[in-house]
This record gives structure tokens, C-alpha cells and sequence, in this order.
């Protein structure tokens, strides 16, 4: 038996749409399956911790985008069945890391035809996320884009992950950068004038942005990037270079690998995990390493 879990409302409508082409494949080769769509933020966790889930799933499939499939990872890590995805989001950065296909019929067959492995999964405090933590300016871009009317009329024209970019700009110019203590597998490091600390298990975040290039899903370690000490118009320059990847060479630019990082701002940042805000007591990242189930 397969599972769904479906957000119709994730990228502004695309989940429902693809959910659509899912079922009717499904109906044509009379494949067992089960679906239940969210209907509010925490549902898609709420469904996958159900106990039925487990018993006969061949795996539980997430029709939805990022926020989504966080939710459904929270429910998932260290339990025996596989966590597959159709993208169907606004950034996508879960899928494009792991080389998912955005095509639905292909995903479909990866759900149907691959083989499962065992990836890490992060965590912040208590809670997993499943592929970028971000504070800083990046934190602000999310909460900016989360509000953003424009995120539905650009998700509508299939423009969708255009709305990070803009909003980037947006941030880039009332942005204050901050002091912040950031310690990695014990050592400590202080940084001045950070604009923006990506802790990653996977490379892309903001729809597309290269922002940890190295980063794998299986090597126990996060991959730290750290923007610190640059003018706003040099932060405009270097920017384009984020989408292959090239920043990472820049003077302003530091990147570290660690398997435990503990951040103190001098001053409040938002953080923001797989593009949702957050709000957590202990900035304390660990991973929990081969602990979800994929396809
Ligand atoms: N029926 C619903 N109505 C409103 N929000 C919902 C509903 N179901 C789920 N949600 C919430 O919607 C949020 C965003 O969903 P999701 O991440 O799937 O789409 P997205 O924001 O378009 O894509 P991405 O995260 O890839 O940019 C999730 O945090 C989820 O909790």
C-alpha cells in the first residue's frame, strides 16, 4: 500500500494539480493506495504519526513542497518505511538536492522503482528539518517571502521561486548585520558583522541558491557557510555567484564542515529552517545521522 499526503494549497495550487495526474496513473495500474490531504499547518506531521501508516506502507509519499515535507520528516526520522516526494512546492530545494525529478510521472516511477537509502537528519533543539537552517538576512528573506502576495501571481505564471530572489533585494538594503558566537564541534569563533550562517545538510536553499555546494545528505556532518564583514554593494556582487556555487572562494566568505554547531547572536536574528520561521530557545543544530528512510 502506498500512502499520500498531499498539500493542494503548496505551490499555490500545484499540489492538487499534481495530485490529479498522481491518481489517475494510480487508477490506471490499479495501485493500492491511500491519500489524505492537510488541511492546516501541522496536519501533514499529525497524519503521518498515525500508527496505520506503518503497518503496510511501501512508503508514504509527500505531494506538497518543503514546508511539507518538513512537516512529514518530524514524523519520520528512525521509523522503518520510506519518505518519497512528487515536488510540487514553491522552492523545491529538498527535490533539487536529491536529483528528484519535477516531472510527476518520473517521480512517480522513482517512488515506484527506487531503491531506499538512509540519509542524516538535522536538527535544531528538538525539532528536525530537512535540508537548511538559516539565520540572519536569509532568515528575513523567508519571513518577507512567506507574506509575499506576489509568491501566488508568480507561483501561477510557474515563476515561483523567482519571489526569493526578489525578496532578496528587497531585504538586501535594511538589513543590519550583527556580532555572533558560533561554536562548531566545540570551538569557538566570533564573528563580526554576519549577515547570514547557513547550516546544511543538503546544497540549495531559496528556491535554487547554491549556498553549501558540498553538502551531503549522508556524510554526518553539516556544512557551514558564513557571510560576514562585507559592504551591502559587495554582498550585490558576489550574490549571482551563489547560484553555481562560486562564493565560497570570496574573502567575506567562510565555510567550515561539524557535526554540532551552537550559535549566539549579540543581538535577535530569525532563523529559518527548509523556508519556514522558527522560533527555538537553544540555537543548538546536531544531526542524527542515517536516520530517514528514502526513496
Ligand atoms: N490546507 C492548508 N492550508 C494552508 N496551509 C497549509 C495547508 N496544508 C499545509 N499547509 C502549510 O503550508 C505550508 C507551505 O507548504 P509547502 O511547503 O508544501 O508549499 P510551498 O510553500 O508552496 O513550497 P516550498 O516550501 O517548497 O517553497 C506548510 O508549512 C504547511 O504546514
Amino acid at each position: 500500500m502506498y500512502y499520500f499526503i498531499v498539500n493542494k494549497t503548496s505551490g499555490n495550487g500545484k499540489g492538487y494539480q499534481s495530485w490529479l495526474k498522481v491518481e489517475e496513473i494510480l487508477k490506471n495500474m490499479e495501485i493500492d493506495f491511500l491519500v489524505e490531504f492537510t488541511e492546516y499547518v501541522g496536519h501533514a506531521k499529525e497524519i503521518a504519526e498515525k500508527q496505520s501508516f506503518f503497518q503496510d506502507a511501501m512508503a508514504i509519499v509527500v505531494i506538497g513542497g518543503d514546508g511539507t515535507i518538513h512537516e512529514v520528516v518530524n514524523a519520520l526520522v528512525l521509523k522503518d518505511v520510506p519518505l518519497a516526494v512528487i515536488p510540487a512546492g514553491t522552492g523545491n530545494d529538498y527535490a533539487r538536492s536529491l536529483h528528484i525529478p519535477f516531472n510527476v510521472e518520473e517521480a512517480l516511477e522513482r517512488v515506484f522503482k527506487g531503491i531506499p537509502t538512509w540519509i542524516d537528519t538535522p536538527k535544531v533543539d528538538k525539532e528536525y528539518f530537512i535540508s537548511i537552517a538559516g539565520m540572519g538576512f536569509d532568515g528575513k528573506v523567508a519571513e518577507v517571502t512567506n507574506q509575499s502576495k506576489s509568491k501566488n501571481i508568480l507561483n501561477k505564471i510557474g515563476l515561483g521561486n523567482l519571489v526569493y530572489i526578489i525578496n532578496i533585494f528587497k531585504v538586501l538594503f535594511t538589513y543590519q548585520p550583527t556580532g555572533v558566537k558560533i561554536t562548531i564541534d566545540g570551538k569557538e569563533i566570533d564573528f563580526h558583522d554576519v549577515w547570514l550562517i547557513a547550516i546544511a545538510n543538503l546544497p540549495y536553499y531559496g528556491g535554487g541558491l547554491k549556498i553549501c555546494p558540498d553538502a551531503r545528505a549522508d556524510d554526518e556532518k553539516f556544512d557551514i557557510c558564513i557571510v560576514s564583514g562585507i559592504s551591502r554593494w559587495e554582498l550585490l556582487l558576489v550574490f549571482p555567484r551563489v547560484f553555481r556555487g562560486s562564493h565560497i572562494t570570496h574573502r567575506h566568505v567562510s565555510m567550515f564542515k561539524g557535526e554540532t554547531v551552537l550559535l549566539a547572536p549579540n543581538s535577535n536574528m530569525i532563523l529559518q529552517c527548509d523556508g519556514e520561521i522558527m522560533v527555538k530557545e537553544e540555537l543548538f543544530f546536531s544531526i542524527e545521522k542515517k536516520s530517514l528512510k528514502i526513496l
